[in-house]
């Protein structure tokens, strides 16, 4: 199985870019990560209901473009399921064992995730109710899929 993570926008901090690197290359011998950055749409300045719509719609349409049928898809949602770090390893640990290809992360940009990826998503994801960026969000989550992997194989690194 691979384990992919979609995200909308460019990374810009360096000190996001090294944590995520780290995490990566720690899962490079477990089942690797591969991050898909997907270019943002320009947010027009006071953007209308509609704009803003039409933004996280042509983000959608980007984001499912890489979604393929089969795929599992666990998307990052603050109105979501909450969910402890075994959760999270039990979501990895059962995708593997009922042969999914892929299972596939989804963190929105700066104006969340339209209705249409909702729908097709299997698993919604909250880190609680607190709104992180989502730039953030991304190092947060790839040490959570690098904890979800040493919980399944019963590593100290989870205490
Ligand atoms: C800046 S947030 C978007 C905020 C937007 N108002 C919303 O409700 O989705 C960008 C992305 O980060 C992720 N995110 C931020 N905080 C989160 C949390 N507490 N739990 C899960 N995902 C979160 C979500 O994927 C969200 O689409």
């Amino acid at each position: 199985m691979k384990i992919k993570l979609i995200v909308v926008g460019k990374l810009k901090e360096k000190y996001l870019k090294e944590g995520i690197a780290e995490y990566v290359k720690r899962m490079s011998t477990m089942l690797p990560l591969e991050i898909i950055e997907l270019a943002d749409e320009k947010i027009p300045e006071n953007a209308s209901a509609k704009e803003q719509e039409a933004v996280k719609e042509s983000e959608a349409k980007k984001i499912l473009a890489r979604v393929q049928e089969g795929d599992k898809l666990a998307i990052l949602a603050i109105q979501g399921k909450l969910m402890s770090s075994e959760d999270l390893a039990a979501t990895v640990k059962n995708a593997e064992v009922y042969g999914t290809r892929n299972l596939v992360f989804v963190i929105g940009g700066s104006l969340g995730l339209a209705d249409v990826v909702y729908k097709r998503s299997d698993i919604q994801i909250s880190f609680g109710r607190m709104t992180l960026p989502h730039q953030l969000m991304r190092l947060v989550l790839v040490e959570q899929i690098y904890r979800a992997q040493m919980i399944n194989r019963g590593s100290a690194y989870h205490k």
